[in-house]
């Protein structure tokens, strides 16, 4: 079990504080680390409700929050990915401008064996994004750094210019999932995997007691999923891997290759750009996918994986192996 590191980027008041603030409501059971870098600028509901002590607060419902900088982020991520606990994912909120490459690189640099990269979330404000883009240019470069794009407080604007900002916002960020929310509230699942746990955290009064929970939303985001029995060919699947299909955030599963002496399955998984590969040698030898992202093409995405079938694997040279086993973990 890996605990995946979101990091969440935005211009002042874009909405990333009420973004998580809507992510430690909208989960149950999940357990969330959240790192900002001062606790005194942001206001996290359920601060008020918790107890602090040093650089982390704990609330009741076995989420955290701690206060770091850039440079002890590092740290940080090892305090908080620990087999076991004490929480299932974290969420760092950058601020800043020159930030959230540097926080990415900080997590995909971590050599902690449990901390992987979970994407940078990009929050916009839709009601100022032609004034914010008019001041600040490199707002392009941001949305093509982002692995996911929130056009937030789509209730400040009226449906037309929403739907321009969506088609403009989706142009510059080049192929990035870019998602419409009001008030941050996006689906947790397209963010992360949920997590099947009873009620492990023995607990008081929680957190989740103190506040009103939020209804599940099941919208903004699709999932398409991929079987096949026949092996897949390893040039051909991983350029569809290179060549990210539009709209894709992240995508989990196993792929088998069947070529002769590279029989085991390899696990993967990918968060924009970045993918993560390991042997699975006891999963099925079958390829299985699941792709989740914005305006994902299903047709288009099936075709593609349909076409990267490999019909007769004894035939392809091992040595094409390498552009699949070059990805493993060293
Ligand atoms: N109408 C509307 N207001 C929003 C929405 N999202 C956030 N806000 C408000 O916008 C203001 C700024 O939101 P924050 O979540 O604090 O923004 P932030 O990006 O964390 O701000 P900084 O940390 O200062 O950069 C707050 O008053 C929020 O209540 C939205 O979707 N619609």
């Amino acid at each position: 079990m890996t605990i995946p590191v979101l990091v969440v980027a935005g211009f002042l008041g874009s909405g990333k504080t009420t973004l998580l603030n809507h992510l430690l409501r909208a989960t149950t059971g999940l357990r969330i680390g959240v790192v900002v870098n001062d606790f005194g600028r942001v206001n996290i509901d359920a601060m008020t409700v918790a107890a602090q002590v040093d650089s982390m607060v704990t609330l009741g419902n076995g989420c955290l929050c701690c206060a770091v900088d850039v440079a002890d982020l590092d740290a940080m991520l090892d305090r908080l990915a620990k087999p076991d606990g004490p929480v299932d994912v974290i969420v760092v909120e950058a601020s800043g401008l020159a930030e959230p490459p540097a926080m990415v690189r900080l997590v995909l640099g971590s050599e902690n064996p449990l901390v992987t990269y979970g994407g940078l979330v990009e929050v916009v404000d839709a009601a100022e994004f032609d004034a914010t883009r008019e001041r600040h240019p490199q707002i392009d470069k941001h949305l093509r750094y982002a692995d996911l794009v929130l056009l937030n407080k789509t209730d400040r604007v009226d449906p037309a210019t929403r739907d321009r900002l969506l088609t403009l916002v989706r142009d510059l960020s080049d192929g990035v999932p870019v998602v419409p929310t009001d008030h941050g509230r996006v689906d947790p699942d397209l963010l992360f995997d949920p997590v099947d746990r009873p009620d492990p955290v023995a607990r008081q009064l929680s957190f989740e007691d103190l506040i009103e929970p939020e209804p599940h939303i099941h919208a903004g985001y699709e999932s398409v999923e991929f079987t096949s029995d026949q092996p897949m060919n390893p040039h051909r699947f991983m350029r569809f891997l290179t060549d990210r299909p539009t709209g894709l955030y992240r995508m989990k599963g196993y792929a088998h290759f069947g070529v002769p002496g590279h029989d085991d399955p390899f696990h993967l998984h990918t968060v924009g750009a970045h993918l993560s590969l390991t042997l699975a040698p006891d999963a099925p030898r079958r390829t299985q996918l699941v792709m989740i992202g914005a305006a994902l093409d299903a047709t288009a995405i099936t075709t593609a994986l349909t076409a990267a079938v490999e019909p007769d694997p004894a035939s392809v040279d091992p040595l094409d192996m390498l552009s699949v086993t070059r990805y493993l973990p060293r």
